[in-house]
């Protein structure tokens, strides 16, 4: 990992904040290398690479490292400029940041819980959730795409609520991203799994309801022997 050209990504076949990294190279024509990890049994390289968090994915330039994939779109944005991400108005940039950090930091962790749980504390989750994705709905009525015409940022960040989001509610019999509820988000959800490159770049959804049943399975267990 020493050309300063190359670019390297570790990675999980699952994991969308993962995948948002691979459709930013991809929307930008920048070639890259994967290394798949095994986060049940983390690598000697993911471990010196992000000691901090110790998460993929983890994002390799000319022997550079970056983690956290926000961030990390955010480098990919501002080292290759074509095909632009982020708006170039600050005030929109700032916009794009903020719904990102409201889904990154309320919906997601809160759909997580509730697939996870059980009882009240599933219930107080979706209730969470529910009105995080309330809010983002309100940003996409009356786009096409959060990033206006096309894919941009925001269409990258939260692009996992169209196709996780349902295998979540699928596998924690719930219905967190209920179509009728959300007809804006809906529509977007389609548009976006539709869209050439994202359709050709998602984990397939059997695989994936066996990978989180699995997990689940497993979070529910160790919980209930605490
Ligand atoms: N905030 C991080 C989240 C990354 C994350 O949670 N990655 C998961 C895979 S989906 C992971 O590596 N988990 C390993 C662990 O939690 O030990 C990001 O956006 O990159």
């Amino acid at each position: 990992m020493t050309n300063p050209k190359e670019v390297e990504l570790l990675g999980l076949w699952v994991s969308p904040f993962v995948r948002r990294v691979e459709w930013a190279l991809k929307l930008k024509g920048i070639a890259y290398g994967t290394i798949e990890e095994d986060i049940l049994n983390k690598s000697a390289l993911l471990l010196r690479l992000n000691p901090v968090h110790q998460k993929v994915p983890v994002f390799v330039h000319g022997g550079r490292v970056v983690s956290e994939s926000l961030l990390i779109l955010e480098y990919i944005d501002e080292t290759w400029k074509q095909s632009p991400l982020l708006p170039r108005d600050p005030y929109d940039r700032a916009m794009a940041r903020f719904w990102a950090s409201v889904a990154e930091g309320k919906l997601e962790p809160n759909a997580w819980v509730a697939l996870c749980s059980e009882g009240e504390e599933k219930e107080r989750a979706i209730e969470l959730a529910t009105e995080a994705l309330g809010h983002i709905e309100g940003v996409i009525k009356g786009k096409a795409f959060f990033g206006g015409e096309g894919i941009g940022y925001l269409d990258l960040a939260i692009g996992w609520v169209s196709h996780w989001l349902p295998v979540w509610d699928k596998v924690g019999s719930m219905k967190i991203f209920d179509q009728a509820k959300f007809p804006a988000m809906a529509a977007w959800a389609s548009r976006f799994v539709e869209h050439p490159m994202i359709k050709e770049n998602l984990p397939p959804r059997d695989k994936m309801v066996v990978y989180f049943c699995g997990k689940r399975s497993r979070i529910m267990a160790s919980k209930s022997h605490a």
